[in-house]
């Protein structure tokens, strides 16, 4: 295939993404994405290394840790493409010495017993989070053959607690704060950008809500202020936000909907998350008092909640004006709160709504690309497999190709320092986004060219499992 038709696939493939997203996600996630690494970090697991091959155009499932010819992965192969499960059982019979048949199986059991970043990384608890801590331990203690071999037995393919986050620069919890009047549609909009962009929602209305049901010893102070629409002390509704946030997955990137609604709240905040978390923005919906009222009761008909009547709505708006806009500005004048209008049908605010965290979504994109090439550069293929989809695969064109694991490995103690010049991020309708015509040293385990120059690559990511993944990448000279 020449280079320009494998080209012309992953523009295909990028294309194919904004329609059908799941296109580009060919297997579920179950073997490579387990990030693990956490506030509180969970249970180790073992890596494999993902495996070097000559050849020519090709593409690397990652997913099942073989080289697969390109009109293999396009569905037009010679029989050697295989399942992941398949494909780790054979690898396994090889690691632990019985007999397997397919060139394949015997390609990654030899690299499984060769592997120079196999992991296992320990962890211990780290204080509220991990992120920092995650990053700092990674995924590059060693790991012996046996150990390998046992995890893909178990059909564990993937990553040491302590992970690296994807946000290389902070080592804190993301926030965006969500804010707006009483009924603007804050709720409904975070649970549509939960579920397409993987955040964690916590409503600090609800949690109140949820605590006065529980029987709780502040239920009566927090129902008398929800019924009185005035806010509940910041003491209470903070340790609800702070406990759930504890208590999320691991890494999770977190939609706060209704907090900070006052000066309490706001300083209540800084104070004891101030250096724990990282406010990324605070999006504010805004929307006229009547649309607002008619939303509330209409709402009311069905929801059973205590303030969504005429009056309650009329004082929670006083609060709103009065308490809340002052909060909104302030936070205008760090320049972090995009305005979205939501005085519009659902399917219109949400499309502003993605507009207004385009920039959050984009430099979270470009951080993790950036820990891809880092990885890539430096041959820690444990900690590039956390960051691609179960199934990903890798386009080699344009003259380059794999070269051995000996080769690789050798190459990597050398590899050049990680830097990726003029890299541009498009997002993508239905969350996908792409990474386009990035130039980055040539990493181990390439060869193809003049091996001074660089390489250029294209990386297709995709949301999965609150984590941004790659899916699709095309690298050539
Ligand atoms: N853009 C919209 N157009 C029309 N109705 C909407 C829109 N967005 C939300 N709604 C409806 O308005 C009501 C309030 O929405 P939602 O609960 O999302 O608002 P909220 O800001 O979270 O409210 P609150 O602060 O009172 O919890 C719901 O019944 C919801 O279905
Ligand atoms: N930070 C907060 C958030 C909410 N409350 C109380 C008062 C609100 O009227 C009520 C409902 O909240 P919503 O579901 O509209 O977000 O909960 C608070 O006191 N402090």
């Amino acid at each position: 295939m020449s280079k320009k038709s494998v080209f012309a696939f992953v523009q295909l493939c990028c294309r194919t993404a904004a329609l059908r997203p799941s296109l580009l996600q060919p297997q579920p996630p179950v073997h490579l994405a387990a990030a693990s690494s956490s506030w509180f970090p969970g249970p180790a697991k073992t890596t494999t290394t993902p495996p070097r091959g000559r050849g020519g155009p090709q593409t690397r499932s990652i997913a099942t840790g073989f080289v697969l010819p390109l009109n293999a992965h396009l569905g037009g192969g010679d029989g050697r493409a295989m399942s992941a499960a398949s494909g780790r059982r054979q690898a396994a019979g090889r690691a632990a010495g019985t007999t397997t048949t397919t060139a394949a199986a015997v390609l990654a059991a030899t690299l499984l017993l060769s592997s120079p970043s196999g992991a296992v990384a320990g962890g211990g608890a780290a204080p509220f989070g991990g992120w920092a801590a995650g990053r700092r331990r990674g995924a590059h203690a060693a790991t012996t053959p046996s150990m390998a071999a046992s995890a893909v037995e178990e059909g564990v393919t993937a990553v040491g607690r302590g992970a690296p986050g994807q946000d290389g620069a902070a080592s804190k919890p993301p926030v965006v704060f969500v804010l707006g009047g009483p009924g603007s549609g804050k709720g409904t909009q975070c649970e549509r950008l939960a579920k397409e962009y993987g955040y964690v929602h916590l409503s600090a209305g609800e949690l109140l809500r949820q605590e006065r049901a529980s029987g709780s010893s502040d239920g009566q102070l927090i129902d008398d202020y929800i019924a009185e629409g005035r806010i509940v002390p910041v003491a209470i509704s903070l340790a609800l936000l702070r406990k759930a946030m504890e208590t999320s997955e691991p890494h999770s990137r977190f939609l706060i909907d209704g907090f900070p609604r006052n000066r309490d709240n706001m300083e209540g905040w800084d104070e004891a998350m101030g250096d724990v978390a990282d406010i990324r923005s605070v999006l504010f919906l805004y929307c006229p008092e009547d649309v607002l009222e008619k939303r509330l009761l209409s709402r009311g008909k069905s929801s059973g909640r205590t303030d969504d009547n005429a009056e309650t709505a009329k004082r929670r708006f006083q609060t709103y004006v009065e308490m809340t806009l002052p909060v909104v500005e302030e936070f205008q004048q760090k320049g972090i709160v995009p305005r979205v209008d939501g005085n519009q049908d659902i399917e219109s605010v949400f499309r502003d709504v993605l507009l207004g965290l385009k920039s959050v979504h984009e430099k979270e994109v470009l951080d993790a690309n950036r820990l891809a090439v880092e990885a890539v550069c430096t041959g820690d293929w444990a900690a590039y497999a956390q960051l691609c989809a179960p199934g990903m695969t890798e386009v080699l064109g344009g003259g380059l190709a794999a070269v051995s694991p000996d080769e690789s490995a050798s190459a990597s103690a050398s590899a050049s320092p990680a830097a990726i010049s003029r890299p541009q991020v498009r997002m993508l309708k239905g969350g996908a986004a792409a990474v386009v015509s990035c130039e980055r040293p040539r990493g181990p385990g390439l060869t193809g060219g003049d091996s001074g120059t660089a390489v250029r690559e294209t990386r297709v990511w995709e949301m999965l499992d609150g984590r941004w993944k790659c899916v699709q990448c095309h690298t050539s000279l």
